[in-house]
C-alpha cells in the first residue's frame, strides 16, 4: 500500500480541522480523483502526502511505507524522490530549456552519468509525446505542452506515486482531457496517480476512484453518482 491514512485530522493554521477523521488508502497503479468545492480541503490533503503540511493527529498515517506523523525533515528528500508532483501552474524553470529543466532534476537527485541522463530525458519526452521540444524554452510552449513537460519531469525517477494538484486547472477542456489521458496511461504502468480536479465531466470519460471533500470530511463516492453530481453543482455555483 502506498498511502494508508486512518482517522487523520488535517489542520491549516486553525483550531478547527479542514478535514477530520480522514481514511484514505492508495495502492499501486490506482487512479484517484479528489473532488470538492473551492476551499473544501483538496490541496490540504495532497500537501500532507508530499510533506508540505504536517500531520499531528492520526490513529496512523503512512506514505510510501513510512510513518509520517512527526516525520523528521531529514527523511523527506528520499521520500519525495519516490513521488512526482505536478501543479496547476506547471512550475517549470523559465530561464532554461526543456532539456535543462529535466537535467536539473536528474542531477539534483543524484544522476551523474551523462549518457544515462540523456537517455532518460529522451525516454520521458517520448512518453509525453514531446521529443521535438527538447531545446525549447518554457515560454515557447503552449500550456498543455508545459504541463506535459511538468509530467515528464515528475516521472523522471520512475516514481511510485504522482500527486497532481489541479493539473488541468489552467487548460482548455480539450487539452485538459489529453493531460488526464496521459496521467491515466502512466497509472497503467503501475504508478499511482492522485489528482484533485474541478473538471467533473472528465470523470466519466476517464474513470477512476473518486473521493469528495465536503463538510470537513473526505468520502469515497466512486459509485455514488448523486454525490459526484453535487460536486459538479458546487463547482457550477462557486
Ligand atoms: N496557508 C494557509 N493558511 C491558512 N489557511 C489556509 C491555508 N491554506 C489553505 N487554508 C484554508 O484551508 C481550507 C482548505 O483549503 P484548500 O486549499 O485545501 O482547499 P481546496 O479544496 O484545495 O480549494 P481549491 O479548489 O480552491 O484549490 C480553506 O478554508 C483555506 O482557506
Amino acid at each position: 500500500m502506498l498511502i494508508d491514512y486512518k482517522n487523520v485530522n488535517i489542520y491549516q493554521h486553525s483550531d478547527k480541522p479542514v478535514l477530520k477523521n480522514v481514511n484514505f488508502h492508495v495502492d499501486e497503479g490506482e487512479f484517484i480523483y479528489i473532488i470538492g468545492r473551492v476551499g473544501s480541503g483538496k490541496s490540504s490533503l495532497l500537501k500532507t502526502i508530499y510533506f508540505e503540511l504536517d500531520i499531528d493527529e492520526a490513529d496512523s498515517a503512512t506514505v510510501l511505507d513510512m510513518n509520517i506523523t512527526g516525520l523528521k525533515r531529514k527523511y523527506i528528500p528520499a521520500l519525495r524522490r519516490q513521488m512526482g508532483i505536478v501543479f496547476q501552474d506547471f512550475q517549470l524553470l523559465t530561464d532554461r530549456t526543456v532539456e535543462k529543466n529535466l537535467k536539473f532534476v536528474l542531477k539534483a537527485t543524484g544522476w551523474k552519468n551523462k549518457k544515462e541522463i540523456n537517455n532518460r530525458i529522451d525516454e520521458v519526452l517520448a512518453d509525453v509525446g514531446l521529443s521535438d521540444k527538447k531545446d525549447k524554452m518554457p515560454h515557447e510552449l503552449s500550456g498543455g505542452e508545459q504541463q506535459r513537460i511538468a509530467i515528464a519531469r515528475a516521472i523522471l525517477n520512475k516514481p511510485r506515486l504522482i500527486v497532481a494538484d489541479e493539473p488541468t486547472g489552467n487548460l482548455d477542456p480539450e487539452t485538459a482531457s489529453s493531460i488526464i489521458q496521459l496521467l491515466r496511461q502512466i497509472s497503467q504502468t503501475g504508478t499511482a496517480v492522485i489528482m484533485s480536479t474541478h473538471n467533473i465531466p472528465l470523470l466519466d470519460k476517464y474513470p477512476g476512484i473518486v473521493y469528495r471533500c465536503a463538510d470537513n470530511q473526505l468520502e469515497e463516492v466512486t459509485n455514488d453518482f448523486n454525490k459526484i453530481q453535487l460536486a459538479y453543482d458546487d463547482d457550477e455555483t462557486a
